[in-house]
């Protein structure tokens, strides 16, 4: 089974039945989980700031989430992010397939291997984004006629606050190519659950320090209603590659 987890700007994939438990040990899930039917297959959708969007990046509940798709039978998630662009080609509007990461958050619940019992591993993870998956959305994107730029570091930052241009200076001078505040714990969780994990971002504004303005919500909604519409055709596409 598939499942999409939808961020800013996309908190329904489809219509569906309320499928799975909202309470597990971890404590709730964002939002109820959804299934239905996308391009003849299966797929959950889960909200992961609510619906409605309430719930602040370093407040989701992401142990509660991951878990509760991983009892559902979900073996691959396609994430969507919305991000500030740092690097010159990342701009207002542009698909992103990251390749990588760098956590800059702290203070998360970021590990199932909190000592709750006997277990502990030392997950791989230096490559945090699955290939199978990215492939599916680099063929999505050819077949869509959709740009979609697929090498590009992902930092992720604490929140909820945006960025000063200092951080941003500082994380261009890391590597980091888009500044987003959800894929970690997310993608690490996915990978201690063995779930294939893969993260389609909407570029919503340039980064602090990135151009002559200030960031504003309503510059960034403007790019959302314009930007979830291709969002949503590409991972419609992109559910049909992975049949
Ligand atoms: C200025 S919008 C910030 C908000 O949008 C992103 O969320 P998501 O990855 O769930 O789309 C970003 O990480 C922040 O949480
Ligand atoms: O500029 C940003 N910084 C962090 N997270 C974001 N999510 C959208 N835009 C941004």
């Amino acid at each position: 089974m598939l499942a999409i987890i939808g961020g800013t700007g996309l908190n329904e994939f489809s219509e569906g039945e309320v499928v799975g438990e909202r309470h597990n040990h971890y404590g709730y899930t964002s939002a109820a989980i959804v299934q239905s039917e996308v391009a003849g297959r299966s797929v959950c959708f889960l909200a992961r700031h609510g619906n409605p969007h309430t719930i602040a990046p370093h407040q989701v509940n992401y142990r509660a989430n991951l878990w509760a798709l991983k009892q559902l039978g979900v073996s691959q998630i396609l994430a969507v992010n919305a991000v500030g662009g740092i690097s010159p080609a990342m701009v207002a509007g542009a698909l992103v397939s990251p390749d990588q990461l760098i956590d800059y958050t702290y203070g998360r619940e970021h590990t199932l291997y909190d000592g709750s019992d006997d277990k502990l591993e030392h997950i791989d993870f230096s490559f945090p984004f699955a290939e199978n998956l990215r492939g599916a959305l680099s063929r999505a994107a050819d077949s869509c006629a959709l740009p979609l730029l697929d090498k590009a570091v992902y930092g992720v930052t604490q929140g909820p606050r945006l960025e000063t241009a200092a951080e941003i200076d500082r994380m261009d001078r890391d590597g980091c190519d888009i500044v987003g505040m959800t894929a970690m714990p997310e993608a690490g969780l996915a990978r201690e659950l063995a779930m294939d994990y893969a993260s389609l971002c909407l570029v919503v504004n340039p980064a602090a320090g990135r151009s002559d303005r200030l960031i504003t919500m309503d510059d960034i909604h403007r790019v959302v209603d314009t930007g979830m519409v291709k969002v949503r055709a590409l991972l419609t596409a992109a559910l049909a590659e992975l049949q």
